[in-house]
């Protein structure tokens, strides 16, 4: 495929361009009327349309982006999109004024999630996943990692993990599986924490492993749900079958979440809308990548984490939906970008490459998602005409996305 006129081709990165961190991120390379081929799924080459060899202007399979940008796709490094319903009797209760932890704390939030769960069977659980995934790749997004979290026992924890897989069998997008049991204590082990953690190490973690189910593993480590010694427990053991962490940090309060995700190598820390000053010297050392879900602030009404102290610190930062039931039932990765720009006072260059380099690196993918290289996936996407990059997330609610393009291929749904 040819793409002509293109009125700028977004995020060219040299290949080897890795991660964003610190003022990086305010980089955006942008060729202005551009052409690009892809061949065998891959980007082939690019150049100016001024210069575009005549042998390439022949292409037979063209398609005109005339006033239109090309992107790199979306790479939403974390959501829990398998569940079994959605939970809109607590938006009221929210509205009421009822706080996250107290809607956990009246039997709604993760719990609800994982009774329902487990009476799901897997056909249905994958079935609605799909329609969920199938509308976050219409909305541009081209890499998705996807966690447990809402089983809590062996049998729903690997139900969940084994729906993600038929997930990735059956999607042209490249799929990362997380292993997120410690994500509550069930009832009957409120009072046996260790009981529950010994089930995740003794009983869980050999059966995932055995299977190949699960590439990352992650902990909600928060008060009322586990403690920075349970998180080291459970990090510890996924280590031992080669999971690496990526955690539910400093989502309601700081703690010590940070160093001990840094301490065992955590791939990256999402949330963090709470932090301070030790937070950054935590990171400032580490290859942890700090995953930001504007819109999960959004939605419970928290403070929108510190974005420009992070990058103002040289941390790398991407951006990520959080897609679930419970904090943010939304999966579109424009409304993130253009919460991250107004709530957060990220310039849309940052926000661009936290959701698209940074977002890939997020999930161990950037060396072939996530930019513009000769070589890389031809995941990408067309907006419709605008008149500026910036235009994209300023037009909030409104989608710019207009074709969508994976392993060179349109992608209708
Ligand atoms: N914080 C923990 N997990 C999810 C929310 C889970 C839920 O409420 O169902 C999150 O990332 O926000
Ligand atoms: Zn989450």
């Amino acid at each position: 495929m040819l793409i002509t006129n293109i009125k700028g081709l977004v995020g060219l990165h040299p290949k080897d361009k890795l991660v964003l961190r610190g003022n990086e991120l305010s980089d955006l390379p942008v060729l202005e009327n551009a052409w690009l081929l892809i061949e065998d799924g891959l980007i082939k080459d690019f150049g100016e349309m001024s210069s575009i060899p005549s042998q390439i202007s022949n292409f037979p399979s063209q398609v005109s982006a005339k006033g239109r940008y090309v992107f790199p796709s979306w790479c939403d490094s974390h959501t829990h999109i398998v569940f079994a319903a959605s939970r809109e009797e607590e938006f009221a209760m929210k509205i009421q004024g009822k706080s996250y932890e107290e809607i956990a704390a009246a039997g709604g939030g993760i719990l609800n999630s994982a009774r329902k769960l487990q009476k799901a069977t897997e056909d249905e659980l994958f079935q609605s996943a799909a329609q969920r995934l199938k509308q976050m790749i219409l909305q541009g997004t081209g890499a998705v990692e996807i966690k447990s979290g809402y089983g809590l026992t062996t049998e729903s924890e690997i139900k969940m993990l084994r729906v993600i897989r038929r997930l990735k069998d059956q999607f042209p997008i490249p799929i990362k599986a997380t292993f997120l049991a410690a994500h509550a204590f069930p009832a009957e082990f409120k009072n046996n924490h260790q009981g529950y953690i010994d089930l995740i190490v003794n009983d869980m973690l050999p059966l995932i492993a055995a299977e190949k189910l699960a590439d990352y593993i992650d902990v909600f480590c928060e008060k009322g749900f586990f403690s920075v010694e349970e998180t080291d427990q459970v990090l510890k053991a996924g280590a031992r079958y080669g999971l690496k962490p990526k955690i539910h940090a400093n989502q309601l309060s700081v703690s010590g979440a940070i160093a001990v995700a840094v301490e065992n190598g955590a791939i990256s820390v999402d949330h963090l809308e709470e932090s301070n000053e030790e937070t950054i010297a935590t990171l400032k050392n580490a290859d942890t990548i700090v995953t930001l879900l504007p819109s999960c602030s959004f939605y419970l009404g928290i403070p929108f984490a510190d974005a420009k102290g992070f990058i103002k610190a040289g941390l790398p930062m991407a951006l990520a939906t959080d897609y679930n039931p419970g904090s943010t039932p939304s999966g579109n990765m424009n409304f993130v970008i253009s919460l991250a720009c107004i709530k957060m006072k990220m310039f849309p260059e940052q926000a661009i490459n936290g959701a698209t380099l940074n977002g890939a690196a997020a999930m161990e993918l950037s060396k072939d998602y996530g930019s513009i290289a000769v070589g890389k996936k031809a995941n990408l996407l067309i907006t419709k005409p605008m008149p500026s990059i910036a235009y994209l997330p300023y037009s909030f609610g409104e989608s710019q996305v207009d074709q969508v393009i994976l392993n060179g291929e349109i992608y209708n749904g």
